[in-house]
């Protein structure tokens, strides 16, 4: 089958031809309008927990869409808030950008852009077996999504990663990240979020997401996002950039946005 991406002829407008849930219900991303977010009691009452291990040796790969850090944690943990009663546990992490900073997140706010947004996925292990299970359900993935601001501080844990993007600038290429990295320093000081029911924002466009959104944004510098773009969406000698692989926002429909000021 033709390779999606982000071009206009393989790209968002064209996916539902070749992955019919793209043209779905309830898709990712949407533009978070504030002023409908519902503050909902219940979410303040069961607070969003997290604990997540630090790891040394993580693999990051290049998928050609993109850099991915494979992270399946079986001691992280993250529960409450929309979650239900369900413990959903870290697989992976990855990230969108645009070809200049005033673009590149997914979800926007009131129309606003980010310079990009950082997820981390995590699957349901109380009801599932597996991640490839999980993903086959509608409460089966949670994925947290933090925003990219640019700034003067270079983000350290992003610098890990940046660090070794030099050795995997081609598609298929993987390495093995030296550096300790504990996913808690990629969260925003402030914990307040936004959430609702998704799916994921690249083919298959599976509607099995639970999203939480954190309202802060967390810095990273120019520089930083210079060498996400030198990723090769290739596997070898040509060279075409990834430059951009962010999905515009989808139609928020008849779906509850809610909010949570932690
Ligand atoms: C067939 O089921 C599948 C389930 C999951 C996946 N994945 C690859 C996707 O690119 C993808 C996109 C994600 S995002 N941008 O956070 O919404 S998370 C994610 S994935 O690693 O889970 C592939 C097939
Ligand atoms: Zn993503």
């Amino acid at each position: 089958a033709a390779e999606w991406g982000y071009s206009p002829t393989n790209g968002p407008d064209v996916w539902a031809r070749l992955f019919p849930q793209a043209g779905g219900a309830r898709q990712s991303p949407v533009d978070i309008c504030t002023s409908i977010a519902s503050s909902d009691s219940n979410l303040e009452m069961k607070k969003l927990t997290f604990a997540y291990e630090s790891q040394s040796d993580l693999r990051i790969l290049n998928t050609g869409h993109g850099w991915k850090v494979e992270a399946p944690q079986s001691g992280s943990r993250l529960e409450g808030g929309p979650l239900g009663e369900d413990i959903y546990q870290l697989e992976q992490f990855h990230c969108h950008w645009g070809e200049t900073s005033a673009e590149g997140s997914e979800h926007t706010v009131d129309g606003r852009a980010y310079a990009g947004e950082l997820h981390l996925v995590h699957w349901n292990t109380t009801k599932y077996q597996s991640f490839a299970e999980a993903a086959q359900h509608p409460d089966g993935l949670a994925v947290l999504g933090v925003f990219f601001d640019v700034g003067n501080e270079s983000n350290d844990e992003i610098e890990k990663i940046v660090s070794t993007l030099s050795e995997i600038k081609f598609k298929g290429q993987f390495t093995d990240i030296p550096d300790v990295i504990d996913p808690t320093t990629f969260l925003p000081s402030g914990l307040g979020y936004w959430t609702y029911l998704g799916s994921l924002t690249t083919p298959p466009c599976n509607e099995c997401v639970i999203w939480i959104v954190y309202k802060e944004p967390i810095t990273v510098t120019e520089e930083q996002l210079v060498q996400f773009r030198c990723l090769s969406a290739c596997s070898g000698e040509a060279e075409e950039f990834i430059v951009k692989n962010y999905r515009p926002p989808q139609p928020l429909g008849n779906r509850a946005l809610r909010e949570c000021n932690a």
